[in-house]
Parts: C-alpha cells; structure tokens; sequence
C-alpha cells in the first residue's frame, strides 16, 4: 500500500501591520502563547495546497492522505467554561470538555457522523461540509454506498479536503455549479449557542461552507457537547475572509467595530494562510464575546474587501450534538441539549 501522506503544521513568524495609524503587531510569533492553539489549527498551510495539488485526484484513493489536526478547541474551551455565566445551562456543557479527552470527543464526533448520515436517501445531493466531523460523516456516507444501502448520492463539496475524502470514501462529487439544488448539507462547527447560531471557519473554509450549507434544503450541523457555548465568540476568535489587496482597510473597520483582528498565520510556513480562494483570513477577537451574531454577521460582510465571516445565523435547520451519558453517548438535538443542561442545572441549586 502506498505510504500515507501526513499533513502537519507548526511554526510562525511574526509581522507588523499598520491598523489605525498605530503599529499592531497583527502576525503571531511562536512565542505568543495566546496565539499558540490557534498556530496549531490543522490543514491550514500553503504548504498542504501545494502537497495536495501533487495528488492527483483520481488517484487520491490510492494515496491514504492522514488530515492531521490539532484540536485547537481544547484550550479555548476551557477557557470558555471559566467565563462563562455559572447561570447559564449552557455555561455547564462549556465546563464538559476538561473531562473530554481527545478519544472520547473523537467517539463523539463518529457517532454523530454516523446519526446524521441516516437522513440521506437514495438520489440526493449532499453538501459535504470541512472539518474533521464532517470527515467521518463523509467516510460513513461512503461506507452506506459501498453496502448499496444508497444508490444514486452525488457530493459537492466545500473544501478541497472534502473533494479528496469523498474520492477516497466512494462517494461522486460535482461542484455547486453542476447542481440547481442540494437537498442536505453536512457540517461541523467550532460554536454554537442556544439559538443555532455558529461560528465556523476554524478550517479556513467557511466561505465555500455558508454558501452550500445555505442553498441547502436541510442544513444539519454535526457538533460534539463540547461546542456549545451560552455566547459565542467568549472563547473562539471570529473568522473572517479578506481579499489580500483590501487587508488594512479591512483590518481598520474590524477594529472599528470593537474587535482585535489577527491574520492567521500558516504552519510550517512564513506568512499567512492562504483559503483555497486565494485569500487571506483574519481572525477577530471580540472580549466580551458577540452580543448580537446576525447584526455582526451583517455589519462585517458590508465592509468593503471582506469576501465572508464565519458567523452562520439562520442556517441550520437541525443541530445535532454527541453527548456522554456515563458510558453511553447520546445523539440529541441541541434543544433538547440545552433543556437537559436546563433542568440539570434546577436540580443542582435546588438540592
Ligand atoms: O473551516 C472549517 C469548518 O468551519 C469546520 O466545519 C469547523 O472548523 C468544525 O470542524 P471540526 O468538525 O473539525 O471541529
């Protein structure tokens, strides 16, 4: 067989930008520590474009491609549990994640991906979201081709890693512009809250992600327990993608609009990330978190030079959240999520 190719990243470097007159450091160096999670986000390099571009797709199933990642959700949550309001159901579900240990949010995500699959039927036309959930949902999807329990699927993609997963798992993929429709798309997410708004986006793929998951008939978000948060943007900076030539008018308006803007940088690369689009991403720290997601979502897509932000409000249908019960991991829908956390809660004061 042939070797697997693993796609890693590491180091940064750092940059000064102009921001308001004022130079910002806005290039983490590999020194920064609050930035060090954040350096780690996977598939996030130039460098894995232009590995990846050597593999030809189709023979990309030839070539076990290992999309390594590192979670860099296990820090910020944490950190979201000790700020969130210990009022808040939801608050409780940010403070799971320190007894999450990677093999069990692992479990989570498979079983999630594997629930969320069962609403496919023959002849649809799925979005296959980015991510490492969305990974296993595609894997189990072509599992459910491969055993002709589905016949007829076609694919399209959102990333270029969900093209070449799709390849591997068996499952056909077209792009957007071949289809007038799809009926489900499949996504994860790096926040939710109470109210289905998410932030996505800590894979660089948002862009392409809001634009298939927003056509689609059902738009089914993939998330393990540790992804609800009471607000969103407490722990996770806010992802937004700029066109490269407007990037200081750009970074100007984000601070204008009371956040701390950071161009991601890539791993084992200087420089920035580039997003399979040709731009760059900027992530936006807000410190009291988001107050108002859908007024946000707007106000940012209207500065001029922002091609998308990883705010998706109003766009899942269904949010489907993996869960541990003792030994037993439960699938449930994030209403019933949030009322369990709910009376837990009750019953926690009222004892
Ligand atoms: O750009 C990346 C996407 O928005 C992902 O869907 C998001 O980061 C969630 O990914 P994961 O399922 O790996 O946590």
């Amino acid at each position: 067989m042939a070797s697997a190719v693993v796609l890693e990243c590491t180091a940064v470097s750092g940059m000064m930008l102009m921001i308001a007159g004022q130079q910002s450091r806005v290039f983490a160096t590999s020194s920064t520590t609050t930035t060090s999670s954040k350096q780690k986000m996977d598939l996030r390099c130039i460098q894995q474009q232009s590995l990846l571009s050597k593999l030809s797709l189709s023979n990309a199933e030839m070539i076990p491609v290992v999309w390594r990642r590192t979670d860099s959700r296990t820090r910020a949550v944490a950190t979201s549990a000790s700020s969130s309001s210990s009022s808040s159901p939801v608050a409780v579900a940010s403070g799971a994640p320190p007894g999450l240990d990677a093999g069990i949010q692992q479990n989570l995500k498979r079983a999630v991906a594997k629930k969320a699959v069962e609403l496919v039927k023959s002849g649809m036309i799925v979005g296959l979201g980015t991510g490492s959930t969305s990974s296993m949902a595609i894997e189990e999807l072509g599992k459910l081709i491969a055993q002709n329990k589905l016949k007829d699927i076609v694919g399209v993609p959102t990333s270029y890693q969900s093209r070449v997963l799709a390849r591997q798992f068996g499952v056909k993929t077209v792009d957007l512009n071949d289809v007038n429709h799809v009926d489900i798309a499949f996504d994860g997410a790096d926040e939710v809250d109470a109210s289905m708004n998410i932030i996505k986006g800590a894979g660089a793929a948002h862009t392409m992600e809001k634009v298939v998951d927003s056509i689609a008939k059902q738009c089914v978000i993939l998330i393990d327990q540790s992804k609800v948060v009471s607000k969103l943007g407490l722990a996770f900076s806010l992802p937004v993608e700029v066109l490269p030539f407007a990037l200081s008018p750009v970074l100007r308006a984000l601070v204008n609009l009371g956040g701390v803007p950071e161009i991601r940088t890539a791993l084992r690369k200087d420089g920035p990330v580039i997003t399979e689009l040709g731009n760059m991403v900027v992530d936006v720290r807000f410190a009291d978190g988001i107050n108002n997601p859908a007024e946000l979502e707007n106000k940012i897509n209207m500065i001029p030079g922002v091609v998308e932000n990883g705010l998706f409000v109003n766009v899942a249908h269904k949010v489907f959240v993996a869960t541990k019960d003792g030994e037993e991991i439960l699938i449930v829908e994030l209403a019933e999520f949030v009322a369990s956390l709910k009376s837990a809660n009750e019953g926690a004061t009222t004892a």
